[in-house]
């Protein structure tokens, strides 16, 4: 099956070498075929993971999908953009720069997001794809998505682990802890093989943060 989702960049090639150069030394690399992956315990204390979860619980509500034409179940978390001014997220947002040694201007708003029970993210990819509607709109704004950054604030009673169907590998939440991916491969072009989805909660909840980084400076 031919999936093509965009072309080699030379850019996003040394953005993804420079930031896996410095990930190899402040994190810690899951072996997986074809893919830049890594994760670090207590990213976050558990204080700051108390603090978020009602962050996001204040402002909380049905998530929405980029694009907004996917199917209705697909992603049936709520979510919100965390308050930029807010001093603990101006925090954690730059704790997430410094992590990538990528500039804070090229990420995205912190994003929570919360599922209860049977609640789940489907299969999908961070990165746009060139052959979208919404391309020109987003390539004119801050460009392609590079690096994604996920830390769980809690752990779920059962389910709710992040799956890479194409990896075979699926990581389990631990509180503070922070899952980091390059989305693009060493070319520089969209890697369909990050495909990841937020699996059902089974019992419980799940809260995370996403921080979601561009290749330019972004908004
Ligand atoms: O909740 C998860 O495990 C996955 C979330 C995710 O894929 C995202 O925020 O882009
Ligand atoms: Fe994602």
């Amino acid at each position: 099956m031919i999936e093509f989702h965009g072309h080699p960049s030379s850019k996003r090639a040394a953005i993804g070498a420079q930031v896996a150069a410095h990930l190899d030394r402040v994190a810690t690399r899951i072996e997986a075929p074809g893919v830049e992956l890594y994760y670090r315990e207590a990213f976050l204390s558990q204080d700051e993971c108390a603090a978020l979860i009602a962050l996001i619980d204040a402002d909380r509500r049905p998530s929405t999908l980029f694009p907004e034409d996917a199917q209705a179940d697909f992603r049936t978390s709520e979510s919100c953009d965390l308050d930029t001014w807010s001093p603990l997220v101006r925090t954690v947002d730059a704790r997430f720069a410094e992590l990538l040694a990528l500039p804070p201007a090229n990420a995205e708003t912190l994003q929570g997001q919360r599922y209860g029970p049977t609640q789940k993210y489907g299969a999908h990819h961070d990165f746009f794809s060139e052959t979208s509607a919404y391309w020109k709109k987003v390539s004119a704004v801050g460009g392609q998505r590079t690096w994604t950054a996920m830390a769980y604030l809690n752990v779920p009673e059962a389910g709710g682990g992040t799956n890479f169907p194409r990896l075979g590998i699926e990581v389990q939440p631990r509180v503070g802890m922070v899952v980091i991916w390059n989305n693009m491969a060493a070319d520089g072009s969209p890697n369909v093989a990050t495909l990841h989805e937020g699996r059902p909660v089974e019992a419980g909840v799940k809260y995370v943060v996403t921080k979601w980084f561009r290749e330019n400076a972004w908004g």
